[in-house]
């Protein structure tokens, strides 16, 4: 997490949440993590993990014949399972809980229909690197949303990391094809620097070990260094050098990263907006 996430205030009347895979799990462990108790957490899962288990034997309700009171439910399903699984949370709406919808592509007016038009909807964008409490989510509310309230479903999200409100729901398309599902290009880049040191001619434990940390490393610079990324590239591009030559191929005009990043992200921004049905 970035900076210290105050969860106390949601205690009372806990937070419920449905589906607890790897987004949801991410959250759940982060929320305990910054202090919120078990017994104030409700979740639903059909198939609840040994964790989860375990933690029900902490106080969690886990999967309960009925529902009590929510200050805020988080709904991480699937966008395709969303019709199937929030109509058991819909009763929420009734005690003004504010719903928090992490589906990709699945936008507030869907959420509108399913619990009413008076519902408080916060639709938010995190990524898995929230398992380790370094993501950033976007987020952006309906007219029903509360200044508290908003501020209640960044102070969840960011017990996980950063959070950053946009400002309109049309932005997230882009967003969810870029930081969300931004995670799984880094690990390919991983894979691609790993097969292009074997082909190289180095064993691959050596070159998966290179790959692994080189990206790790620079992440890290990229995020403590006061220089800029275009910076830290040319510090490491000596004239004529070794860099240069690579970058010859991955900067080359009309065919470099750049214009395959771009086609990539379009892709999973269409992908998003296709899902919005
Ligand atoms: N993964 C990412 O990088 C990422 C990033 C941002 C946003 N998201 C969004 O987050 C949501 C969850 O993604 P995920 O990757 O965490 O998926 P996931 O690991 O499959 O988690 C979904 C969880 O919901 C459970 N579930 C299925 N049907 C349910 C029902 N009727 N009621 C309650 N729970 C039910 C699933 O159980 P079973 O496994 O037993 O079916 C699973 O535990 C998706 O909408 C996705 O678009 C994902
Ligand atoms: N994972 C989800 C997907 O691939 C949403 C962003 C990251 O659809």
């Amino acid at each position: 997490m970035t900076e210290a996430a105050d969860l106390t205030a949601l205690a009372p009347r806990g937070v419920t949440l449905l589906g607890c895979g790897k987004m949801g799990g991410a959250m759940l462990e982060g929320w305990l993590a910054s202090g919120l108790p078990p017994a104030s957490v409700t979740v639903l899962d059909p198939n609840p993990s040994d964790r989860l288990k375990a933690l029900a034997g902490e106080g969690l309700k886990l999967n309960p014949e009925r529902l009590g009171e929510a200050d805020v439910c988080i709904l991480a399903v699937k966008p395709q399972m969303m019709g199937e699984a929030a109509p058991k949370v819909a009763g929420l709406a009734a005690g003004g809980t504010l719903y928090v919808s992490i589906a990709a592509g699945t936008p507030i007016s869907a959420f509108e229909r399913l619990f009413g038009e008076g519902a408080a909807i916060v639709r938010a964008m995190p990524n898995t690197p929230a398992a380790v409490g370094r993501g950033i989510t976007a987020l952006i509310g309906n007219a029903r949303v509360s200044e508290a309230q908003m501020e209640a479903a960044e102070t969840l999200l960011a017990a996980v990391g950063e959070t950053v409100r946009l400002e309109d729901e049309s932005q997230m398309d882009a967003v969810t094809a870029l930081s969300g599902s931004g995670p799984a290009y880094v690990f390919h880049l991983i894979e691609a620097m790993e097969a292009a040191g074997v082909a190289a001619g180095l064993p691959q434990d050596l070159a998966a070990r290179l790959a692994r940390v080189t990206v790790q490393g620079a992440g890290e610079l990229a995020r403590l260094s006061p220089e800029d990324p275009a910076q830290l590239r040319v510090n490491v591009t000596s004239p004529g050098g070794t860099t240069a030559a690579a970058l010859s191929v991955l900067m080359a005009e009309g065919e470099g990263l750049t214009e395959l990043a771009t086609r990539a992200v379009a892709a999973a921004a269409a992908r998003s907006r296709e899902l919005a049905g």
